[in-house]
């Protein structure tokens, strides 16, 4: 195979700190180069330099065997080199072909030709997608497939993707490792990163795991074990949780919810969560599962038969009335970790109440107990004083997860809370997750990782067309059983 990029002793410093080190790999044509690391180790500021978004401090880039310092996207872009960031960052007015065509360089985004290739691409790829939506109704992982549909449009000597797969189910991964492997029969070569491992093994021809900003392992996919690949990206062994039983003892019935339904297709959906417990709750896009949690957190409206929080017939018609409540909301957009990039890593983890006149010894313990949270969730960082917008992606959503375990509702409602955090970490947020229910705090999660729906939930609801069509106890719940109730006759 022909060497399209080669990159040597490559470093880039933020500041003091050196993030890499000294970089060295290689991306063959028509090859695909899975990059594996812990969060905060350095693969997002190497798809940054190779995208022209930043600027490295120094080291050897060749692509194609030329020279290659692109100085901005653009000028990445014209020597065929594209990128899907961590941050999608489409723009969110488009409607789905044009934000597929939008990188036709030097014709107008909407001509005629590019709006027909986009379509077809679309078409081609079997999403089910309308063209014309506008990309603000897309969920994230819509947003995501747009990306690399997007990226297939532009058809790059080199892509470049940066956890695209965090929030996609089954069909999504395998969806878009078709739409790759179809690129690179045509010659192109890919970085990919991803923080799960099955994937990568499945999806790449060589495996790279980068720690402390360099490579520090090279791995061919069919000869490595999983838990070498993790031993590896961590320099430890990683246990896997043991699967939850049942939630112990009668407990508070906190939410009940009978007959939601709405226009767009949630229909008669009912259930019931009790204090201390976790309900898993999953399905395919477009299952209702959004639909409904939108209902809960007042930013949509349903009807309900019955809709009772802690006994009390109750509605919720704004998000403050989802708060007043005592319900607690983690999105998967972008925006509640964007409304955070420029606050201090201190400020945004110390308690709500926290009151910044309170005195020179309370702040002291305040800035304790956040170096202490910083280390437990082994957040990457040399000064809590700096904005979270300096963390790695990874290290953001920890924070947003940390500030709600920590928060005093009563039922939380998490929408893929673990996206873009390193397997290393999410025993750490499962501990978080118990400490929170043992104080009686009852957990709604939505996830489409089937392994993690099994190792976390007590009970797990499964929806299809707008119902849900399986409520499984754990203990007699396995992926096979969740994914055959998620895809239904399409199984
Ligand atoms: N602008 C910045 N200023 C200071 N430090 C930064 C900046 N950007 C990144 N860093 C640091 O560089 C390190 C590597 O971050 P990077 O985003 O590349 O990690 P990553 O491997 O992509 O992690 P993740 O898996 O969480 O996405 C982190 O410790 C981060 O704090």
């Amino acid at each position: 195979m022909n060497e399209l990029l080669s990159v040597r002793g490559l470093v880039k410093n933020h500041g003091q700190v050196r993030v890499l080190k000294g970089v060295d790999l290689t991306v063959s044509q028509g090859e695909i180069v899975g990059l594996v690391g812990g969060n905060g180790a350095g693969k997002s500021t190497l798809i940054s330099v190779l995208a022209g978004a930043t600027q490295p401090n120094s080291g050897e880039i060749l692509l194609g065997g030329e020279p290659y310092r692109p100085t901005g996207d653009d000028d990445a872009r014209r020597r065929g080199v594209g990128a899907v960031h961590q941050r999608l960052g489409l723009d969110q007015d488009l409607t789905v072909v044009q934000a597929i065509a939008a990188f036709d360089l030097g014709a107008p985004d909407d001509s005629e030709a590019a709006l027909q290739r986009a379509r077809e691409i679309l078409a081609d790829s079997g999403v089910q997608m309308d063209p014309e939506t506008p990309v603000h109704e897309l969920m994230r992982a819509e947003q995501a497939i747009v990306g690399v549909l997007r990226l297939q449009f532009q058809n790059p000597q080199l892509m470049l993707l940066d956890e695209v797969a965090a929030s996609f189910n089954d069909q999504e991964v395998a969806l878009v490792h078709s739409v790759l492997r179809g690129l690179v029969r045509q010659g192109a070569g890919i970085i990919y990163i991803t923080h799960r491992i099955d994937e990568v093994r499945s999806l790449a021809d060589r495996i790279l795991v980068m720690r402390e900003g360099q490579i520090k392992d090279e791995f061919t996919p069919r000869e490595v074990k999983v838990d070498d690949i993790v031993y590896s990206m961590f320099e430890r062994r990683i246990a896997q949780p043991s699967r939850p039983g049942a939630v112990e003892g009668p407990q508070e019935e906190v939410l009940r919810v009978e007959g939601a339904s709405t226009s767009r297709g949630l229909s008669d959906v009912s259930f019931e969560l009790h204090r201390g417990e976790v309900l898993g709750l999953t399905g395919l896009r477009r299952a209702g599962m959004s639909e409904l949690v939108s209902a809960l957190v007042g930013a949509g409206s349903a009807q309900f038969r019955t809709l009772q929080v802690k006994g009390q017939d109750v509605t919720i018609d704004s998000a403050d009335d989802a708060v007043n409540l005592g319900i607690g909301y983690l999105s998967d957009t972008d925006d509640e970790l964007e409304a955070a990039l420029e606050i201090s890593v201190a400020r945004r983890l110390m308690k709500e109440n926290y009151d910044p006149q309170a005195g020179f010894v309370r702040e002291i313990s305040a800035l304790r107990d956040v170096a202490a949270q910083v280390k437990t969730l082994r957040i990457q960082t040399h000064d809590i004083q700096s904005q979270v917008g300096d963390l790695s992606g990874g290290d953001q959503q920890k924070i947003a997860l940390a500030r709600w375990m920590r928060s005093e509702c009563d039922i939380l409602i998490l929408n893929h809370p673990t996206r873009g955090i390193d397997i290393g970490s999410k025993g750490d947020v499962y501990d978080m997750l118990r400490e929170l229910t043992d104080r009686g705090t009852a957990v709604l999660l939505m996830s489409s990782e089937m392994t993690e729906l099994l190792q976390w939930c007590h009970r797990i609801l499964v929806m299809r067309d707008g119902r849900i069509v399986a409520h499984q106890h754990n203990e007699h719940a396995t992926e096979d059983t969740l994914m055959s109730a998620a895809l239904g006759d399409a199984w």
